[in-house]
């Protein structure tokens, strides 16, 4: 049974040239896998991630989760096993342990103080007084307790947009570690947009490359970073190793 799949996706905004972000949008995740999405500013990285966690649908196309239909979950239930993490984190309103205790009040099961307290400290927050209130804290604090808070609910699938983003390097190695080891211990897949080409080859099995409208290359991150099959992903890489980007 396939962990995730889609097949043709399309995705319309009357904002692009022909009215099409992108289509024909396919791939099989059959394995816990970690997985970095790649591509030029604009390709659609973050609108795919939002079909694949439901936050929106597509125009065409079709998506399954354990080989049922999109059509036949509740979003709800979906997004329990299908994690999507913005880039720009939102704190709810209230402490960090209101946060820390956000997905277990929505999905109604227990608060695993244990793991909050292994998650806190391993992103190297065992330091900030959970009854502090989260709209205080920095911008990195805020991306460390939304990861955190998306990863109290144990989802098989995590949808991460540059989570990375606003951290110091201390902290985003820190969270690197931490994913790789989720993913290792307990078989968590990860679907990574990174712009990062260091962070993309660090963390990923495989690479999806958008580019064209679609999504142009899937393929194992050893070959992809090696050679590429198309010219739009070798220009992609060339203009990163001269930094010019
Ligand atoms: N809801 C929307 N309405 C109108 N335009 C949108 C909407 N969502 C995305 N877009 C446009 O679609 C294009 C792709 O956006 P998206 O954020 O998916 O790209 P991206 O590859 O993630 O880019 P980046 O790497 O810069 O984050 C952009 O031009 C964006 O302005």
């Amino acid at each position: 049974m396939a962990i995730l799949s889609f097949e043709g996706l399309v995705r319309a905004l009357p904002t692009q040239k022909n009215g099409i972000l992108f289509s024909d949008v396919s791939a099989i995740v059959e394995t816990p896998v970690t997985i970095a999405l790649i591509g030029t500013s604009g390709q659609g990285k973050t609108s795919l991630l939002r079909l694949l966690s439901l936050l929106d649908e597509p125009e065409e196309g079709e998506l399954w989760l354990q080989n049922r239909s999109f059509r036949d979950w509740s979003p709800t239930e979906w997004r329990k096993h299908v994690v999507y993490v913005a880039q720009h984190a939102v704190m709810l309103q209230g402490t960090i342990e209101d946060n820390l205790r956000a997905a277990s009040r929505i999905h109604r099961v227990p608060f695993d103080q244990g793991r909050a307290e292994f998650l806190m400290a391993s992103l190297g927050l065992e330091h900030l007084g959970w009854g502090k209130n989260a709209g205080d804290l920095s911008g990195g604090e805020k991306q460390r307790i939304a990861l955190i808070r998306a990863l109290m609910l144990n989802a098989p699938v995590l949808l991460l947009d540059e989570v990375t983003a606003s951290l110091d390097q201390n902290s985003k190695h820190a969270v690197e570690e931490l994913l790789t080891d989720l993913h290792t211990q307990e078989g968590v897949t990860m679907i990574w947009i990174t712009h990062d080409i260091q962070q993309a080859q660090a963390i990923s099995q495989r690479v999806w490359f958008m580019a064209e409208g679609t999504l142009l290359e899937d393929t194992s991150s050893d070959s992809f970073f090696k050679q590429p099959k198309t010219s739009a992903a070798l220009r992609y890489l060339q203009l990163r190793e001269e930094g010019n980007y």
